[in-house]
């Protein structure tokens, strides 16, 4: 039976379905196969065996899928099927489940909730046959650091790793706190389930609850459909809960009492929902103080800073910075087909001077900006200079769009244009979707939480042709 008892197959005549289902699986450290139609999975599964897990379409030239879910069904009784569809009629749905679904998409769906669902259908970690139990490959994500500080951090992190403790972990914008609760996970067992994070700033309040708990369809104007939140979708996994401090003291409340009792309703849900999730917090605010004055809950600090990780800000870990640069710059050239550049010993001075108000962040992407605009392989410092006037940084002033918009506004009304608003808007989302990816290169889920925005979202926007990391 090979290794296709640990894959997950998808079975759609449409090649956009396959390709957007295929990389957000991916990305949650599935191995995953398409096939356009019913009969080359029958075939694949004569030859290979079956797969963990099956999608498949209900509408496809050939046999349909109810037709493919009747076949799996006899020749691999134990093989969840999820049947996805744009007919979400009782006849389609209940053809489905009598056939023996395991569970009914209606299309479009929210591809964290098949993720999340692809999570609960599968076996346990140890039983039968699961999935590659492998966590996501993060390119770049590795911990760099030898200065004593980051030593000792790296020795907490592998000491920690395997206790299932609540974790905060504190320090300026950009030290890499979101790297070290992914480390944290990735050296647990909780590894091979999701690592889900969430920044708690980026999400306008009033949201934020039904994105941490889910909601089910019509549980508020515009709830078309169920939801499910990042507990569940972490469940068995890591939640990772970035900027914790910005969190809304009734959601602080609500966030409580899940961690007390490890379950909760989805808003306006009335099925009881039961979750095992390690959560990490994150912040660079300083929650005692904010508890202090009473802005953040003191007994929801307890139960998230079991153990607290301080990571120190870079111009504190300047011996830290050569490596950093010289790994940032490498991956930057690699990324952009350029030949391999190095920073020369002055170079590499003016960067240790610099106090890094945006920590390793800050440095990563001035190396990014290094890699595209110095002209030699060999770094300077004037390169270095260049690229440091030409951060975004020294130049933000955010009057300034505003100004130029209205300019342009102006300026198209007086010569008659019409439809400006459909270009306008279309700019804004191509302008802050570039800007986005690029500070996440290329990673859409991040970058989608930077924006605001859900991924579907932001992988509509950029439709499935485009290429991502
Ligand atoms: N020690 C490190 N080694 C390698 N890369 C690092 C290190 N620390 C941070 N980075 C990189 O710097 C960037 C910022 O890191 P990260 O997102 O983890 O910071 P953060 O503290 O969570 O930031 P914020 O508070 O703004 O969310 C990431 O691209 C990360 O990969």
């Amino acid at each position: 039976m090979a290794n296709d008892a640990r894959r997950i197959w998808i079975v759609d005549d449409d090649r956009a379905v396959r390709f957007v289902l295929a990389t957000a699986l991916r990305e949650a450290g599935h191995a995953v196969d398409g096939f356009e139609n019913a009969r080359d999975a029958l075939a694949a599964l004569r030859d290979r065996g079956a797969p963990a897990l099956l999608f498949t379409d209900v509408r496809m030239p050939g046999e349909d899928g109810l037709t493919l879910l009747d076949k799996l069904k006899q020749a691999a009784p134990q093989l969840p099927v999820i049947v996805m569809s744009a007919y979400t009629d009782i006849a389609s749905t209940a053809g489905a489940f009598r056939g023996g679904a395991y569970e009914f998409l209606s299309k479009p769906f929210d591809l964290d909730a098949a993720v999340a669902l692809v999570a609960r259908a599968l076996p346990e970690a140890g039983e039968g046959a699961a999935v590659a139990r492998v966590a996501p490959a993060m390119p770049g994500t590795e911990l760099i650091g030898e200065t004593p500080a980051m030593r000792a951090l790296f020795r907490s992190i592998g000491r920690l790793a395997q206790a299932p403790l609540s974790v905060l972990i504190t320090g300026e914008t950009g030290t890499g706190k979101e790297l070290v609760a992914r480390a944290l996970h990735r050296e647990s067992p909780r590894a091979h389930r999701p690592f889900v994070a969430l920044n708690t700033a980026a999400i306008p309040a009033e949201l934020l609850e039904s994105e941490l708990f889910g909601h089910e369809a019509g549980a508020f104007t515009g709830a078309t459909k169920r939801h499910v939140g990042r507990f569940e979708q972490a469940d068995g996994g890591t939640l990772f809960l970035d900027e914790i401090g910005d969190m809304p003291a009734s959601l602080q409340t609500r966030l409580l009492r899940v961690l007390a009792e490890g379950e909760f309703f989805r808003v306006g849900g009335r099925e009881l929902i039961r979750v095992d999730v390690r959560v990490i917090a994150a912040t660079h605010q300083d929650l005692d103080a904010l508890a202090a004055e009473g802005r953040f809950r003191a007994d929801l600090l307890h139960r998230l800073d079991v153990v607290r990780l301080h990571l120190p800000p870079l111009r504190e870990r300047t011996d830290d910075v050569p490596a950093l640069a010289e790994r940032f710059l490498a991956a930057a050239a690699r990324k952009l087909d350029a030949p391999p550049k190095h920073f020369a010993k002055a170079a590499l001075a003016r960067l240790r001077a610099h106090d890094w108000p945006g920590n390793v962040r800050e440095l990563e992407n001035l190396c990014w900006r290094v890699a595209a605009l110095a002209p030699a392989d060999t770094v300077g410092v004037a390169d270095l200079e260049a690229a440091l006037r030409a951060s975004p940084r020294a130049s933000v002033d955010a009057d300034d769009w505003e100004a130029a918009l209205a300019r342009w506004a102006r300026a198209r009304i007086e010569a008659g244009d019409a439809d400006l608003h459909a270009e306008a808007k279309a700019k804004l989302d191509r302008i802050l979707l570039d800007a986005a990816l690029e500070h996440t290169h290329g990673h859409r889920g991040e970058a989608a939480s930077r924006l605001g925005l859900g991924r579907n979202t932001v992988t509509r926007k950029l439709g499935p042709g485009r290429k991502r990391r």
